[in-house]
């Protein structure tokens, strides 16, 4: 049985604004630990809206809903008393655009671990920054000026140091959200190369558009179209012996849109309904 770190039960997401969008339909999935998790599916077909719900992000937004639970090592993240933050210190999120916060390199990375107390002494603190910081192979090119603005950093560099502050705070599951889409091509492989680093050490699910990025780095994948499971597997037997047809066409570079809402009637689209 594999030894999930995290898992969904029939988990649905649904947005309810001016329109009714089920993003996400009754959803089970285990997420194994220690391993790299690449979700992939084409555009629109609610990637980032599961990726969001895992640790509750989606709830910053009005007129949303949700139904069925995720558990992070037994323990569910729904049917909890435990506030929010906390969920989010043990499910960290790095969003696709490198956001410092506006401080130095080193208290970008000391952020966390000030606002949870989670240092001895100042000494502690140098160690945690210097150690992070090195996990995410940053820090030999920033050693010499940790006081400077974290904003100065390349966009690569940013991305990192985001990593570096996430993972400070010793998350059980990282959340990435297509991380290095929006890097140039270097800066991506010098990301994609620290996620290679840091997989076999965390539990990681990735959103990703590349299928290239999600052979080179996952471990498992889950192949989602319209808002529900296609298929899932290990990433060897996902991309060489794909099951189900859709997974084929997809893999083969069939099918990667979803069809546009104006040009059928009969398209298949994510479950829209009119708002009641
Ligand atoms: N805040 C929102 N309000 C209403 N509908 C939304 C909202 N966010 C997403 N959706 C809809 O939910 C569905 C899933 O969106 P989501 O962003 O999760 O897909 P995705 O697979 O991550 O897409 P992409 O690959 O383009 O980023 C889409 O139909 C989208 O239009």
């Amino acid at each position: 049985m594999t030894d999930a770190a995290l898992t969904t039960d029939t988990l649905a997401v649904t947005y309810t604004g001016n329109r009714r969008v089920e993003a996400v339909k009754g959803v089970s999935l285990e997420f194994p630990r220690n391993q790299l998790t690449a979700i992939i599916g084409p555009s629109g077909c609610g990637k980032s809206t599961l990726l969001k719900s895992l640790n509750r992000l989606h709830e910053i937004q009005p007129n949303v809903e949700i139904s069925g639970d995720v558990t992070l090592n037994g323990r569910s993240v729904y049917d909890t008393d435990d506030p929010i933050p906390e969920i989010r210190k043990r499910i960290g999120y790095v969003p696709q655009e490198p956001t410092p916060l506006p401080l130095s390199i080193y208290e970008n990375v000391a952020y966390g671990l000030r606002i949870h107390g989670e240092f001895e002494s100042d000494a502690d603190l140098d160690d945690r920054v210097e150690r992070y910081l090195r996990k995410v192979n940053l820090w030999e090119e920033v050693e010499d000026r940790l006081d400077a603005p974290g904003a100065e950093l390349s966009r690569g560099q940013i991305q990192r140091l985001c990593l570096a502050r996430s993972l400070a705070v010793e998350p059980e599951v990282l959340l990435c959200d297509e991380v290095t889409s929006a890097l140039d091509p270097v800066s991506a492989e010098t990301v994609e190369e620290t996620l290679a680093d840091l997989k076999s050490e965390y539990t990681i699910v990735m959103v990703t558009h590349s299928m290239d990025q999600a052979r080179r780095l996952a471990d498992e994948i889950v192949f989602l179209y319209l808002g529900e499971v296609v298929e899932t597997n290990d990433a060897t037997s996902f991309f060489e012996n794909p099951q189900a047809e859709r997974t084929k066409e997809f893999v083969a570079g069939h099918g990667v849109a979803v069809p546009d809402d104006s040009d059928d009637e009969q398209s298949e689209k994510p479950s829209v309904t009119p708002e009641q």
